[in-house]
């Protein structure tokens, strides 16, 4: 059987999977999770170390699973990378990881971001790049390296992004792919490659950053080395993949105009399909990013949360301990048990709102330093209501993604659902209700990791096109509709979420 292998290189863990070229229906997966760090309030990073050592024993353990139902490892044809984006890996003229990795959700270069905007100045770097320096994005991240680990950034020979230093460790080629490479304030979105304008203004030497790779074509190969850890045949082609979101993108057929996707990771995004890298214009400065699909001449524009999934699991952690405990003896998921608690309060959450800003905010904010919490909590509330309005808080900042999106005049037809968040049936009708939108679920059941394989199979010709390849393997398999009656209370309980961030600002944005 010809076969497909995606890897997404996700915030909690790595997933490998193994697809059919055929169908796409998946034939073996495997997960292994990873710590997250956080040094300082603010800060977050991962090992690139912890990635690899996580990645070949994903892959080794879905090729065995694959192995016992009839798809042996040197059948597969390809093999895509997906991961989170933005995260700055350092390596040495040794090729050496220098320091953990300052991973996307790290707000520590707020300053940085500030002096790139008055270097290149603000409208000259949406010119160059098509966004505004966000400390979520690489270049302020090896910025901040520069001027607080001299040392460090003095041994730097080559940045790379999380997902592109597992193609390193696969392949031994350095290279940046472009819908990853979009997010590093530092590619000219508008022609796929480094901004020399941007790089000069910034006195940073091109030569850190690699060559530039499409998404759909083969970047590499399998190393012998690599083959003799995995079981896959030395010479498989590793495709160039995408960044995670692109990935979800695809591996949901959010590959052509009228389709955007809703993710639920631990970030949470809105993303629309768009055939040219048009740019929010209606603020100050755009709130939602503009970048490279991983779909050839095509574009996204996308809102972002910071703290989606993670607020639930933020809640699961400190909240959910019963069930957490719960878990280790029946297996039973607490994210589920949590989910029914909440099922039995209204919509609305009789006047609690929770805002999701646990490591800052980007879309509609843009700020760094906001703190989330709850607001309207009365003696009546328990701890159901902690639980729906979480799951709400976050749909309310998922709808000023959307609402953004929508003020661009693209012209929206379907909104598809992924992530971890849209397993959950209560989280997904909230998400529909406060949107105000169908939510469409596809056979994507292994999200950006399904969209990685596919990039693969247009590298290794088993599609002609990333658009053959979707309409090949992916089919929609659940709906849900918005549930009309319950929009008074959401609009309501939604204008109130709206007037808290600037009514709280002073109070809730501040340095950590
Ligand atoms: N059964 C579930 N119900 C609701 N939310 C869930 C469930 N399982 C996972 N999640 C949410 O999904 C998040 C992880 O999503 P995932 O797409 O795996 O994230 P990432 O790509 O960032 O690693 C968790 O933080 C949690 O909030
Ligand atoms: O920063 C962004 C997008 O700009 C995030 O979406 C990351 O790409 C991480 O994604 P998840 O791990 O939450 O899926």
């Amino acid at each position: 059987m010809q076969t497909l292998l995606g890897i997404d290189l996700g915030t909690t863990g790595v997933k490998a999977a193994l697809f059919a070229v055929e169908d796409g229906h998946v034939i073996a997966d495997a997960f292994f999770e990873y710590p997250l760090f956080h040094p300082h309030p603010g800060w977050a990073e991962q090992n690139p170390s912890d990635w690899w050592e996580a990645t070949i024993s994903a892959i080794r353990l879905c090729l065995k699973e694959g192995a016992s139902k009839g798809a042996a490892a040197e059948d597969v044809r390809g093999l895509g990378l997906s991961g989170q984006m933005h995260g700055v890996v350092l390596l040495d003229s040794n090729q050496h990881v220098l320091r953990p990795c300052i991973i996307w959700a790290d707000q520590r270069s707020d300053a940085q971001c500030r002096w790139i905007t008055e270097k290149v100045g603000a409208s000259n770097l949406i010119q160059y790049v098509s966004n505004p320096a966000l400390t979520g994005f690489s270049a302020p991240k090896l910025l901040w390296v520069r001027d607080n680990e001299p040392e460090i950034f003095a041994q730097a020979r080559t940045m790379l992004l999380p997902k592109d230093y597992i193609r390193y460790r696969l392949t031994g080629v350095l290279a940046m792919e472009i819908s990853d490479a979009a997010g590093t304030c530092l590619l000219d979105v508008k022609h796929g490659n480094w901004s020399q304008e941007v790089l000069a203004a910034l006195e940073l030497n091109p030569s850190l950053l690699p060559p530039v790779v499409p998404a759909d074509a083969a970047s590499g190969s399998i190393t012998a080395e690599v083959a003799g850890l995995t079981g896959l045949r030395a010479g498989t082609p590793v495709a160039g993949g995408g960044a995670d979101n692109a990935c979800g993108a695809v591996g949901n057929g959010v590959v052509e105009p009228g389709l955007a996707l809703v993710s639920v990771g631990t970030s949470g995004i809105v993303l629309a399909h768009s055939n040219s890298p048009q740019v929010d214009t209606s603020g100050p400065v755009p709130r939602v990013h503009t970048f490279n699909h991983a779909v050839p001449d095509a574009w996204y524009l996308m809102g972002v949360t910071q703290g989606a999934g993670l607020s639930f699991r933020w809640l699961r952690d400190n909240i959910g301990l019963p069930e957490r405990a719960l878990e280790r003896w029946t297996g039973i998921d607490p994210y589920e048990l949590l989910a029914k608690e909440a099922e039995s309060i209204p919509a609305g959450s009789e006047g609690l709102i929770f805002l999701p800003y646990l490591q800052g905010e980007r879309t509609p904010h843009l700020d760094a330093y906001a703190r989330g919490g709850w607001i309207g909590l009365t003696a009546s509330h328990d701890r159901r209501h902690l639980v729906r309005s979480v799951l709400e808080g976050v749909a309310f900042s998922l709808k000023d993604c959307y609402a953004i999106i929508q003020e661009q005049g693209l012209q929206l037809n379907q909104v598809r659902a992924t992530g971890g968040g849209a397993k959950s049936p209560l989280w997904r009708q909230i998400i529909a209700d406060v949107l105000g939108v169908e939510l469409v679920v596809t056979n994507a059941s292994e999200g950006p990791a399904f969209g990685a394989a596919l990039l693969a199979g247009v590298a290794g010709g088993a599609y002609s096109t990333v658009q053959e390849a979707c309409a090949r393997t992916v089919q929609v398999v659940q709906r849900t509709a918005p549930d009309t009656a319950l929009a008074p209370a959401y609009e309501q309980a939604y204008e109130v979420y709206k007037a808290l961030y600037p009514a709280l600002k002073p109070i809730i944005s501040r340095p950590l």
